[in-house]
């Protein structure tokens, strides 16, 4: 594939409406039309690391089953490395990975060394090839004590590890991860963050990251693609989006003892006290340091920790300001 401004994922105007059939009386039947993806386009380069985010059932999921060809598109047209996904399943499947974070494409049953020689041979990959990368990727991805364990006895956090070697062991160029840290504890987020990260500097795997953790986005992503309702509603830095949704991120403030509230500099400000604790609200596009060192100067701080806003929340203050700028 080549081409100027060819991307290595292309997606233009691409649309999925399901047929939704209700019955609606005795023989009767009325077909209502979801349009799950509603002419989507954008472009991802190569190595690019991409956030797609939105709220539930916004269509993301449908979007990635297309991509990797399990559906195909009502309309529009969409190609990965130069493959059309619904028409050549097999060939795509050779060059993608796909984790979901709610699904194992481990045999539950099984060992997970067993599950990584059932896909060596599914994917015919070379004998040499696979000792390689599964070596790298269970040192890596710290699996060496858990190789012989059953999958239906793995914790969460080591099970989404076991499946993001399952994913990686045929070396795809992209991999789609749906909610790769979804109910995983904080040291097991940031193992499989880190491991994301690294993944994309050496080895340049393009990665589509599905998520409802804004903290996976900011970690991993200078790009980010909101949808809603089928419609891509944003496409640019993560920043930017904290802009478009006047987010704000919250510094929770442990003092030594119970103080009237902080005198932050604006636009940050204390929006709640509670005995020595104290929660200051600022823009979430700003980075935290300066007010930290602020505080930490001039107040006598124990501890201090940052909330993240959710998205749905981001999303839902552009979507006001979105209507609010239709109506005037
Ligand atoms: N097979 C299907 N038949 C009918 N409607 C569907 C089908 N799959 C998805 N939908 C509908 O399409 C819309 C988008 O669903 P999708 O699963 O892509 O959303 P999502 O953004 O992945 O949501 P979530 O974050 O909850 O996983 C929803 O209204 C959903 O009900």
């Amino acid at each position: 594939m080549s081409g100027v401004d060819s991307g290595f994922i292309e997606l233009d105007g691409v649309e999925k409406v399901f047929d939704v059939r209700r019955k609606t009386g005795f023989m009767k039947r009325a077909v209502r039309q979801v349009r799950a993806v509603d002419a989507i386009s954008f472009r991802v380069e190569r190595g690019e690391m991409v956030g797609y985010i939105g709220p539930n059932g916004a269509g993301k999921s449908t979007t990635i089953k297309m991509l990797t060809g399990i559906l195909t598109p009502s309309a529009g047209r969409l190609r990965v490395a130069g493959i059309d996904p619904s028409r050549e399943r097999k060939r795509l499947a050779h060059r993608i990975g796909v984790v979901f974070g709610q699904r194992t494409t481990l045999w539950w049953d099984l060992p997970l060394l067993d599950s990584y020689r059932l896909m060596h041979r599914m994917y015919r990959i070379p004998d040499a090839r696979y000792r390689e990368n599964l070596d790298r990727l269970v040192e890596l991805l710290d699996l060496g004590a858990l190789l012989d364990v059953p999958v239906r006895q793995l914790s969460l956090g080591q099970r989404m590890r076991g499946d993001i070697v399952a994913a990686l062991l045929h070396d795809p160029e992209v991999l789609y991860l749906d909610e790769p840290t979804i109910g995983l504890d904080v040291v097991s987020k940031s193992k499989v963050r880190e491991f994301l990260r690294e993944l994309n500097a050496e080895r340049g795997t393009t990665v589509l990251l599905t998520t409802h953790d804004l903290q996976d986005i900011e970690q991993l992503c200078k790009r980010v693609m909101v949808i809603d309702h089928g419609c891509l509603m944003y496409d640019g830095p993560l920043a930017g989006l904290h802009e478009a949704g006047e987010s704000e991120r919250t510094l929770v403030v442990d003092l030594e003892r119970e103080l009237p509230p902080i005198d932050a500099p604006a636009p940050a400000r204390v929006v709640r006290v509670d005995g020595p604790r104290q929660w200051l609200a600022f823009p979430a596009g700003e980075s935290a340091a300066p007010l930290v060192a602020r505080i930490a100067a001039e107040y006598p701080l124990v501890d201090l920790s940052v909330r993240e806003p959710d998205i749905e929340a981001v999303i839902a203050t552009m979507y006001g300001e979105q209507a609010e700028r239709a109506i005037s």
